[in-house]
């Protein structure tokens, strides 16, 4: 990766370093420092000096980290900024926009420290007042945000996934926590019991506990409705956007904007009504039959889903991705077991693993199931879905969202699941 800074190339890669160029190091790439200076390369900083060569200064960055909801509620926050005049980049697991343009397209979620950077001196060159990211758990460990000063930092809940990287649950809380430790404004979602931050600074958001925006009332009847206070004062939102997740995210995004731009509550709210939601997420593909995908692929966010439809006879299709925590697995089985009518397990991204031992995990987790079918070709099972489908039910199908493929070992096939159900509408 390269940064350019006044004609200067900054590196993270030895091969890239040579006599012109910096080489910044950085926990992931020391060890090969001494390649580095064998290139010739004579200049080498720290990663937390990187900051000191670029001044960030004029633009607003926040960040969002937490287990679910990271990529709903940048876009609602890129969203209501824009609409409100502002000019904002926007990066995070859908790629890097600018001023609503996609500039680049699916990578990392965070991408690496000179990642970061660059994106952020775009956005500056592109004349943008905020940019908004998302933080993944990865990034924080792997420092890859290190020297970002953020104007605020912004929790959306913190349950599991990524077990395959941080080893224990406790390692992921503690990581996700971190992101919170310091004294930077910060916007905590109160109703979790797991997160731990510095209060200095702090601004809460909830929906059962305490908090200064906090939602009173909400319903779902011809879309979402919410009421919440702020300091005794009532405001209210629409929005297409189902499930009481949303809720969560919505009100995140509102309070954020309200906290970074100091604009009147009632103005933000407004703005908020123009955000359709993000694609893949809770999308409705078709409505004969009711057809949805979504890029649930934890327990808790299969969970949140598979809860909202809970009037309908839930028809979910489900896989779990290779080489990533195996211990979700079960779990995300028992979580379809507890809420669907039917379920077929089926493939999503094996990667380097064999499909089969993926969903044999996935069955570990569903005991006594009346109607459980195993299908490993998630086109045939996104097929036998929709045969079966009836005015009473829903079509769940989630894990890939708005995902262009299906990812077996490291090659990637052309596959999504909106077109795999606009084949079989009735
Ligand atoms: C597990 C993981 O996170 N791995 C990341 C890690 O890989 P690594 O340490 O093995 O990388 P490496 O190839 O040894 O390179 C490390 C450094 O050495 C340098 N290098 C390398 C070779 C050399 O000869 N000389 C040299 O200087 C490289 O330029 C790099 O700076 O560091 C690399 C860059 O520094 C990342 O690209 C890589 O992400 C991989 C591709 C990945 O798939 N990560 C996923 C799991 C991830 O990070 N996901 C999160 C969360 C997703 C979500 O929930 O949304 C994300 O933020 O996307
Ligand atoms: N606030 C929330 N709480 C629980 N589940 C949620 C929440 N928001 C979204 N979800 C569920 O999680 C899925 C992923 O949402 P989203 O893409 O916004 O999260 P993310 O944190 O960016 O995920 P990733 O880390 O994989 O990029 C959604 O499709 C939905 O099923
Ligand atoms: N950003 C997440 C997305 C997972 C989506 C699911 N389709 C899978 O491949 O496991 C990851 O890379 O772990
Ligand atoms: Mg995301």
């Amino acid at each position: 990766m390269q940064l350019i800074i006044n004609n200067r190339v900054y590196t993270d890669n030895s091969n890239e370093a040579d006599e012109n160029s910096v080489f910044v190091v950085s926990k992931q790439n020391e060890k090969f420092k001494d390649s580095a200076i064998a290139n010739g390369c004579k200049e080498i900083i720290d990663s937390s000096e990187l900051k000191n060569h670029i001044d960030l200064s004029s633009i607003k960055i926040i960040g969002i980290t937490g287990t679910n909801g990271k990529t709903t509620t940048a876009a609602a926050i890129y969203s209501i900024l824009l609409d409100l005049g502002y000019k904002v980049a926007l990066q995070g697991t859908r790629g890097f926009f600018i001023n609503d343009e996609r500039v680049e397209d699916y990578s990392l979620t965070t991408p690496v420290q000179l990642g970061n950077f660059a994106h952020i001196q775009k956005a500056m060159q592109n004349g943008c007042d905020f940019f908004v990211m998302e933080v993944s758990s990865h990034a924080i460990e792997q420092k890859r945000i290190e020297g970002l000063e953020f104007a605020l930092k912004i929790h959306t809940n913190i349950t599991r996934d990524h077990l395959d990287y941080h080893k224990t649950i406790e390692e992921y809380i503690n990581v996700k926590n971190s992101f919170l430790s310091d004294e930077t404004p910060k916007l905590i979602n109160k109703d979790d019991p797991i997160v731990k931050y510095n209060s200095k600074n702090g601004f809460a958001y909830s929906l059962e506990n305490p908090s200064t925006y906090k939602v009173t009332a909400y319903s779902f009847k011809n879309g979402t409705h919410v009421m919440f206070s702020h300091f005794g004062e009532m405001h209210s939102f629409s929005s297409n956007m189902m499930g009481i997740f949303n809720v969560y995210n919505l009100m995140a995004a509102v309070a954020a904007v309200h906290i970074t731009t100091q604009k009147p509550l009632n103005e933000i709210c407004e703005a908020l009504e123009g955000f359709a939601g993000v694609s893949g997420r809770m999308e409705t593909v078709c409505t004969n039959p009711l057809a949805i995908v979504d890029f649930a692929h934890t327990p808790d966010g299969m969970s949140e889903v598979l809860k909202s439809f809970n009037e309908k006879e839930i028809i979910c299709v489900f896989g779990a991705g290779g080489d990533r925590d195996k211990l979700k697995r079960p779990l995300m089985g028992q979580v379809a077991a507890q809420f669907a009518k039917h379920i077929i397990v089926t493939s999503d991204n094996p990667r380097n693993e064999d499909p089969d031992m993926i969903i044999e995990d996935i069955l570990k987790g569903i005991k006594n199931h009346q109607s459980v079918q195993v299908e490993i070709n998630r086109k045939e099972a996104i097929k036998k879905a929709m045969e079966m489908a009836n005015e009473n039910s829903v079509v769940l199908v989630l894990g890939k969202g708005d995902e262009a493929t299906q990812i077996i070992y490291d090659k990637k096939f052309p596959f999504s699941d909106k077109e795999e159900i606009l084949k079989h509408i009735k």
